[in-house]
């Protein structure tokens, strides 16, 4: 049988060679699409066995961003770019292509990269045990553009930076992670993932959804701390009309709202003891009962959980229970600290810069190296999204295109009086005074509380504020939750 290439190329002409050429070597040219928009919209139709891949494309999206959907079809590519620096390299490699062709190209070397791409296509597949043909034996799933985790999703990701999905990073912590998703991705099994608050583990559940059957499916997310005790019932499981006082309505849980799908349980380790009970049993009976219900309903759901907590000292500590504990931790992934994989930092600097300045209408296309040194040297207790953080207040306060200043916890303002720039002086002083007074009197107040946020005499009580707000303006400025003592 000939093998069917969709050539994904924006310039006709050379387009026009390519489709000749393989044509008179025996290949069958399915389709040619100048964009990705168009090759998605040709993928399912036209159900390719090999596609050659231009990178830089018409439209916002590059050949990096097909290659995404290719992974998930299991449709082998190999790239065909007159872009061959080390940057383009890197983020193509991280797309892992069956090859990379230069322009220009000489005839034999496109004919030989496609005969080794489909050879060691082949093997792979026999090694994982696919079936022939994969994309053609069963219709694949709808293909739309797979929305990158959060902040990611909004910006057009910066093909510059090699990233997974839009989560930036390059340091074998982070290659590791990223090989676990891919692994675990497309099986229905739990997944546990682990790591301090701010490290991105909502980013790797959504990319997990992302990269499952499910996608298109339900994708419902569960704060577990942010329920209230009373409620977090009927929240995961639902309740009939009538069936407590105030039950005015029947309610669908978000477990049956995510039937089909997945649910994502966000702090877990937050989940008061009766609810694990009841979790527990929905993961090995696979079925819920509404409150007040008249008995147990399927659901086909698969479950993310992630927890910031020590959940081994939880269960030492008679918190968390050791048979839920088993469920879940059947696939854990366990995200670095940022002061672990410090090679990332400049990365995701220059990502967040990015993002923050294009948000405002701005250019900032340099960091001072200075500044720069100072990042990677800060421990990051709150991690990316510390640095988040601080990098959208420090584009912000900044002028012209180098941000040159940064206000790093315990040495604020020290970098705004050694370079006395008035205005930039007074406005940057005038907003981080706000921000800065707000992140130390919640500081303070939580310490004296013993680093309890609920129930009489936490800090959400001594700052008047339902705990959720506490929890989430904590999050927003950098505050790492700690255990009480
Ligand atoms: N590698 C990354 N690349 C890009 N953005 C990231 C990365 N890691 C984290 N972020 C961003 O940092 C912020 C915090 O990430 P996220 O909410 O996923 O952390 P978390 O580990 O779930 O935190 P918590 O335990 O407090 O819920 C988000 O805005 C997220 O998009």
């Amino acid at each position: 049988m000939r093998k069917k290439i969709l050539i994904v190329e924006d310039e006709l002409i050379v387009a026009g060679d390519l489709r000749l050429l393989l044509e008179r070597s025996g290949y069958e040219v399915c389709g040619i699409a100048r964009s990705v928009q168009r090759a998605r919209e040709t993928l399912p139709v036209a159900r390719p066995d090999l596609v050659l891949l231009d990178i830089y494309l018409k439209g916002d999206l590059t050949g990096i961003d097909l290659a995404r959907d290719l992974n998930e079809l299991r449709i082998p590519f190999v790239y065909l770019s007159a872009n061959s620096n080390q940057q383009v390299l890197e983020a193509a490699k991280l797309t892992q292509p069956y090859g990379f062709i230069v322009k220009p190209f000489r005839e034999k070397d496109v004919l030989v990269t496609l005969d080794i791409a489909w050879y060691r296509y082949e093997i792979d597949r026999q090694v994982q045990g696919m079936p022939a043909r994969a994309p053609q034996a069963a219709p694949p799933a709808p293909l739309e553009a797979p929305p990158a985790p959060v902040p990611a999703a909004s910006v057009t990701q910066p093909l510059s930076l090699p990233n997974f999905d839009g989560i930036i990073g390059a340091s074998d912590g982070m290659l590791d992670v990223f090989e676990l998703i891919r692994q675990v991705a497309p099986l229905d099994t739990s997944v546990l993932v682990l790591g301090e608050s701010g490290t991105g583990k909502e980013g790797v559940a959504n990319c997990i959804h992302q990269r499952s059957s499910r996608r298109g499916k339900p994708y419902v997310k569960v704060n577990c701390a942010a329920l209230p005790p009373n409620l977090i019932e009927s929240e995961l499981f639902g309740h009939e009309k009538g069936s407590f006082t105030g039950a005015v309505e029947k309610r669908i849980g978000k477990f049956e709202k995510a039937n089909g799908g997945t649910i994502f349980l966000d702090e877990i380790g937050e989940m008061p003891a009766d609810m694990q009970v009841k979790l527990l049993r929905v993961l090995q009976e696979r079925e819920i009962e509404r409150i007040g219900g008249n008995g147990p309903i399927k659901v086909d759901v698969r479950v993310i959980a992630a927890t910031n907590r020590n959940l081994e000292k939880e269960i030492a500590q008679g918190n968390f229970r050791l048979d839920l504990y088993y469920r879940l931790h059947v696939f854990p992934i366990e995200i670095p600290a940022l002061r672990e994989r410090r090679e990332d930092i400049p990365l995701l600097v220059q990502y967040f810069v990015q993002f923050h300045a294009s948000r405002v209408g701005r250019v900032i296309d340099q960091v001072d190296p200075a500044v720069m040194r100072a990042l990677e040297a800060y421990p990051w207790p709150g991690n990316v999204r510390e640095l988040q953080n601080l990098i959208e207040r420090s584009v912000l306060l900044s002028k012209g295109n180098i941000l040159k200043e940064v206000a790093l916890p315990n040495q604020p303002y020290e970098q705004a009086r050694r370079t006395p720039a008035p205005q930039q002086t007074d406005d940057a002083a005038a907003v981080k005074t706000i921000v800065e007074i707000e992140r130390e009197h919640i500081i303070e107040v939580l310490k004296k509380c013993n680093h309890r946020i609920s129930g009489p005499g936490g800090a959400a009580e001594l700052l008047n504020l339902p705990p959720s707000t506490l929890t989430s303006k904590m999050k927003k400025l950098g505050i790492v939750k700690r255990h009480t003592t």
